[in-house]
């Protein structure tokens, strides 16, 4: 089966500018079809804070009201995804920027849970597979950001993990998928502030035992919870850590057994 790269990337590499040039280096490196997808959460609470309107996150995401909806497009489809796309042209990829909207990408509905109300926020119900795969046969390398789109109309804030892993499920019919999730850690760690504790391989079952002490918490709880779902979705590997795409990795391995 012909190889596709997923690889995501997290909101605290993005705002570092050098690392980020590092990270599109690389990708633009891989020979394979691949695709990009980056988070921007860090950003858009610092742009939301310096427009006076306090973010506010639930269990990991965002709660999405129409203004804060209109920092998320702005930061997420426009600032981030155009930055990222220029750099992967300067480097050489016929790079193309995408929210879920554009050619109908990803179609979602509004996340709905008993007592709170996440607003613009979208859980996906649908990847357009074809037209993925009609944009990687032209040479096209797609960027997406964390916007899906309901097809009523109205743009949902997604977070980018799940994003990247609804990719991936839906691709592995066509590909084996190594999925790739980068952020500003080591890989899954012991001590959360050590990167030299990096854990080599978690399974689904230590991956129990890791949050049942503590050991896994917060964004790493969502990040593996859909790195889990992907794999069991018939994704091929599903890699964490901080660098490494066309060159040798250093970070965790995820299995389910
Ligand atoms: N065992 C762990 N190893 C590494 N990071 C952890 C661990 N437990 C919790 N975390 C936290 O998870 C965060 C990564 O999740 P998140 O912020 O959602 O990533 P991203 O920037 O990719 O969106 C890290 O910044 C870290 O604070
Ligand atoms: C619904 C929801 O929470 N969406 C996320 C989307 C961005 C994201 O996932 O960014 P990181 O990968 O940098 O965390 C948010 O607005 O923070």
């Amino acid at each position: 089966m012909e190889k596709l790269k997923i690889v995501k990337i997290g909101g605290n590499l993005i705002d570092d500018d050098q690392k980020l040039k590092d990270i599109l280096q690389d990708f633009s490196n891989l020979n394979d079809k691949k695709i990009l997808i980056h988070g921007g959460g860090k950003l858009a609470s610092a742009l939301s804070t310096q427009l006076g309107i306090v973010p506010k996150l639930h269990e990991g995401r965002r709660i999405t009201d129409k203004e804060s909806l209109k920092i998320v497009t702005m930061v997420y489809a426009g600032f981030i995804n155009k930055s990222i796309v220029a750099y992967l042209q300067s480097f050489g990829d016929n790079a193309l920027g995408l929210t879920g909207a554009d050619l109908d990408m990803i179609r979602s509905h509004r996340r709905i849970v008993t007592n709170i109300d996440y607003g613009f926020v979208g859980d996906i119900d649908e990847v357009n597979g074809e037209a993925l795969l009609n944009l990687m046969n032209s040479n096209v390398v797609p960027v997406f950001c964390a916007l899906t789109h309901n097809g009523k109309g109205d743009l949902l804030n997604t977070n980018a993990d799940t994003i990247a892993s609804a990719l991936a499920a839906s691709l592995s019919a066509h590909f084996s998928v190594d999925l790739i999730y980068l952020f500003e850690k080591g890989g899954v760690l012991h001590k959360p502030d050590d990167d030299n504790s990096v854990i080599d391989n978690i399974n689904l079952s230590t991956y129990e035992k890791l949050k049942k002490d503590g050991t896994i918490s917060s964004g790493m709880i969502p990040k593996l919870d859909n790195a889990f779902t992907a794999l069991k979705e018939g994704v091929s590997s599903v890699f964490v850590g901080a660098s490494g795409i066309s060159k040798e990795r250093k970070g965790t391995i995820l299995s389910l057994d």
